[in-house]
């Protein structure tokens, strides 16, 4: 499903990180451990073709995504991937519901039903109306997890998902992303500072400036 190739990240003279090697299967959930700074964040960003890379190559279902211009990237990302940012990117004036639907939407195939599951799942039942501004931080961080999971993308990349969670609402979020990996068969990238979220995968890396240790 992901095939990441001896992916090297320069900013100007400085290399974040080289030789990055990295292959995930079919409803395989793999977390990514590193120092702060170390590029974690980086790494997804280059993944999704968020960012630039300065060499290798990234393979998602068979395309390679980092020869894609912009808007194949684009059209790449809404149909495959679901992306949880660290920073959440709620869209402040969609209310919940629209901002979980967006994927759908652009989709040109809006599923409210679908909408409500999610935020169920992610325990925000009856928040939809809601402006973002008006949720708190914990709750942010739930609703860009539904967002990212209501197209069931077939790649999951979750940037510490559970950062602003106290640890029963963490291990709820880590029990949704669990069961779309394995309901959907979708693969699963997962940063995290956290042992805990990371025990919940099937294998665990450590990201270093040299490549990833296994
Ligand atoms: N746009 C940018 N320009 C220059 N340097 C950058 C830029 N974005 C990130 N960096 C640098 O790249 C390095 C990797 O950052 P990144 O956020 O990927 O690390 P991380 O491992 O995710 O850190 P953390 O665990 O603290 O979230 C850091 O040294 C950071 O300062």
């Amino acid at each position: 499903m992901l095939d990441v190739n001896n992916l090297t990240k320069r900013y100007g003279e400085t290399a974040v990180f080289s030789n990055v090697h990295l292959s995930v299967g079919q409803g395989e959930f793999v977390a990514i451990l590193g120092e702060s700074g170390v590029g974690k964040s980086t790494l997804l960003n280059c993944i999704a073709g968020l960012d630039t890379v300065d060499a290798g190559s990234v393979r998602i279902n068979g395309t390679q995504i980092t020869t894609l211009d912009e808007t194949a990237q684009a059209l790449f990302r809404r149909d495959h991937l679901g992306f949880i940012f660290q920073a959440f990117h709620v869209l402040p004036h969609l209310s919940v519901d629209k901002n979980v639907g967006l994927p759908l939407l652009l989709k040109g195939a809006p599923d409210w039903k679908r909408v409500d599951t999610l935020l169920n799942a992610v325990d925000l039942p009856g928040l939809g109306p809601r402006l973002p501004q008006t949720l708190s931080g914990g709750q942010l961080q739930r609703v860009a997890i539904a967002r990212a999971l209501v197209h069931q993308p077939k790649l999951i990349l979750a940037d510490e998902p559970t950062g602003n969670l106290d640890p029963k609402t963490a291990e709820r979020v880590m029990d949704v992303l669990s069961q779309q990996v394995r309901e959907h068969k979708a693969a699963c990238v997962l940063v995290t500072h956290s042992r805990t979220a990371a025990a919940r995968a099937d294998r665990v890396v450590t990201l270093t400036a040299n490549g990833i240790e296994v």
